[in-house]
This record gives C-alpha cells, structure tokens and sequence, in this order.
C-alpha cells in the first residue's frame, strides 16, 4: 500500500523548476524524514503528495492509483502554524469534527482537553492549537500524515509530547508519517529511513 511520486516535476506559475526528476516511495506504517536546505522544495512536494498541488511532470499514486476525490483524502498534511489552518469563526469542536466523529480516545492521547473545544483557535496557546490540528488530520480513513515542520514552533516538551503520542497512533493504525523538517536531530530520533535532499 505504497504512496509513491514518480519522476515529480513542480513549478509554480510557469516559473523555475522548484522540483524536477524526484521520486519518493513510501510504504505502509513507514515514518522516513525529509531534510534539505531551506527553499529547496520540501513543503511543494509535501503539497504534492497530499494532492494539493497537481504536478507539471510525473505522477502521485496511492496502492498504485489516484488519490480518489470525493471521499476524505487518505493523505492529510499538518503545517507549522496552526492558526493558519483552522477558522478563525469555529469553536475548535467544530473545527474536529470535520475530520468525521471525535474520537474521545484519540482526544486523551494527544492530551486534549473537552474545554478547548467550547473555544475559538484565538483562545488556545499555538501548542493546544496545533494538537487540534493533529487530531483532525489523524481521523479516521487517514493513511499518511505529511507533518511539515510540524512542531518547529514548539517547545522541546510540547513537541516531545506531540510525537509520543502521533507515533503511538500511527504504529497503531499502521499509518506512514513523512516527517519534513530541517532539523536532523529529531528526524533521525523519529524515523527509520531519511530522505537527504540536496539542493
Ligand atoms: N505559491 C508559490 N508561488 C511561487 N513560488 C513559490 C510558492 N511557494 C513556494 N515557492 C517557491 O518554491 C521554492 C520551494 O519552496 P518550498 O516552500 O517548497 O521549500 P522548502 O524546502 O519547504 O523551504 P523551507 O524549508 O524554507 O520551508 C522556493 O523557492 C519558494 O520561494
């Protein structure tokens, strides 16, 4: 059940390639990092994989095919600033339960509190937020989690807690994490393989 980009070539606008010629291949239940300098193209491919961004060369496929549209996509990305990524006008319970039914178990690993739910992202530190942020994409049909710089704005212990309990979830439900980071420290504490890429 591999998620694989073949031959991937981006550029946005017609501009510069950003990416051109890359291949990655993840297999089911993998946790591989990806570091390289800044710009080199880590978040597009991220974007790439998760189907937000079509590619101008090569393909995306899940178990060998397209992602489907239409149901909830298998690939969910998490960004560095969760403020970003949630409404600013949803009570945060509403926010998750757009990822389908609350999982209460899910919401006890990830050391959430029911509280935070009766509340606006405003009213929620950026460690609460982005642990929100993280339960939602971990709902249920998900089968890789791109975490791009996913805890860099974290403090070490928010950011040990949060991928405690991520990897807890993803051995569990044998999902694959693409950690995409430029710190080399906790990719190779997290992952078993590391992507190198080099500009
Ligand atoms: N929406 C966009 N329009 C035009 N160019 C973009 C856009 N997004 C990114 N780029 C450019 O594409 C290149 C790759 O950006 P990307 O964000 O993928 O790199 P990155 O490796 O994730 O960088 P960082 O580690 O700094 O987050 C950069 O040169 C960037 O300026």
């Amino acid at each position: 059940m591999p998620l694989e980009g073949k031959s991937l070539g981006y550029r946005y606008n017609k501009g510069a390639w950003v990416l051109q010629q890359m291949t990655i291949r993840m297999e089911a239940g993998e946790v591989v990092g990806l570091v390289g300098p800044s710009g080199c193209g880590k978040s597009t491919l991220g974007k790439l994989l998760a189907g937000h961004l079509q590619p101008t060369e090569g393909h995306v496929l899940l178990d060998g095919g397209s992602i489907h549209s239409g149901v909830r996509n298998p690939v969910q990305v998490v960004l560095q600033h969760p403020e970003q990524a949630v409404n600013p006008k949803w009570k945060l319970r509403r926010t998750l339960e757009e990822s389908g039914k609350i999982d209460e178990h899910m919401l006890s690993e990830l050391a959430i509190e029911d509280a935070w739910l009766n509340r606006y992202p405003s009213e929620l530190s950026g460690g609460e937020l982005q642990r929100i942020c993280v339960a939602r994409a971990l709902g249920s049909g998900t089968r890789y989690l791109i975490a791009d710089e996913m805890t860099t704005m974290l403090d070490a212990i928010t950011q040990a807690q949060i991928w405690q309990s991520v990897l807890k979830w993803a051995e569990r439900n044998h999902t694959s994490i693409l950690v995409i980071s430029h710190e080399h420290q906790l990719v190779n504490r997290l992952c078993s393989r590391v992507v190198e890429w080099q500009s």
